[in-house]
């Protein structure tokens, strides 16, 4: 079984103004102080509060159970691209992590599998993690085309030694409180498990595979005991510390194998 630390990541999308924001990461900071090692969080506020938070887990003193994480960069280092953050201003402000390729930006900002491989190019060059998204809408699952959509993402978005996070968030999930049955997610995940080993032209894959997708403390323990599981990506949960601390301990082998019991437990 992998023993290494399950990953759960925030997403707080647009969302945080800087009394909400100096609130929320307060709290997710001191609780994941006391989260066994076997679980490492990440938040991913709007650029707008990356210092804030920042200073905010700097305060609290390193607490690598915490690390701070962006939505999105853009795919060069400086230069005149009016509105675009790079990858190098993220690592500047002490940004580990970057989410590329959300399938909100692949809809909305018509991002395509080769502009979000630049990305993590960029985001590799900047020594962050890109934690690369990926997913099927529901018109391709019911076409049966998943398997498809999810292989070409994968071939177009990595790069050839690709060493970051996949996230398998179906885009009919998201939002909409529905999430695949474990057995369905776990055939996906031994699906992606493939794609990657072809892709990266190796058998022993270390990318981690998260799941993302209406991920709620409730949910969180049924999704997390697929052992080969990297982790999950939370929204909605994530905008609340008590509920992202929850689906976290859920996350911890060491937690979820004790009754339910600890300080964010209502
Ligand atoms: O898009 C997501 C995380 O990136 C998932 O969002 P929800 O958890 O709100 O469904």
């Amino acid at each position: 079984m992998d023993v290494s630390p399950k990953l759960v990541i925030g997403n707080w999308k647009m969302n945080g103004l800087r009394d909400q924001t100096v609130q929320l990461a307060t709290a997710v900071a001191e609780g994941a102080r006391s989260l066994p090692d076997d679980v490492k969080l990440v938040i991913c506020p709007p650029f707008t509060q990356l210092e804030r938070v920042s200073d905010i887990l700097g305060k609290l003193g390193p607490d690598p159970k915490l690390q701070l994480g962006a939505q999105d960069c853009h795919t060069a280092s400086s230069g005149a691209h009016t509105g675009e953050i790079s990858a190098d201003m993220l690592a500047d402000v002490g940004v580990k992590y970057v989410l590329l390729g959300h399938s909100e930006r692949r809809q909305n900002f018509g991002e395509t599998d080769a502009l979000i491989r630049c990305k993590v190019q960029a985001a590799e060059a900047a020594g962050l993690v890109p934690v690369v998204c990926i997913g099927e809408t529901m018109a391709e699952r019911q076409d049966g085309r998943a398997a498809t959509v999810l292989a070409s993402q994968i071939d177009g978005s990595l790069t050839d030694n690709f060493n970051g996070v996949l996230a398998y968030e179906p885009v009919w999930a998201i939002g909409s409180g529905v999430t695949p049955s474990r057995d369905e997610l776990e055939r996906t995940l031994f699906l992606l498990r493939g794609l990657l080993q072809s892709r990266l032209k190796m058998d022993d894959i270390r990318v981690p595979i998260l799941y993302g997708g209406s991920v709620t403390p409730a949910q969180a323990p049924t999704i997390l005991s697929i052992g080969v599981l990297g982790g999950v990506l939370v929204g909605s949960a994530s905008l609340e510390a008590k509920s992202f601390l929850r689906i976290a301990e859920a996350a911890s082998l060491r937690l979820s194998s004790q009754p339910l019991s600890g300080p964010y437990r209502s």
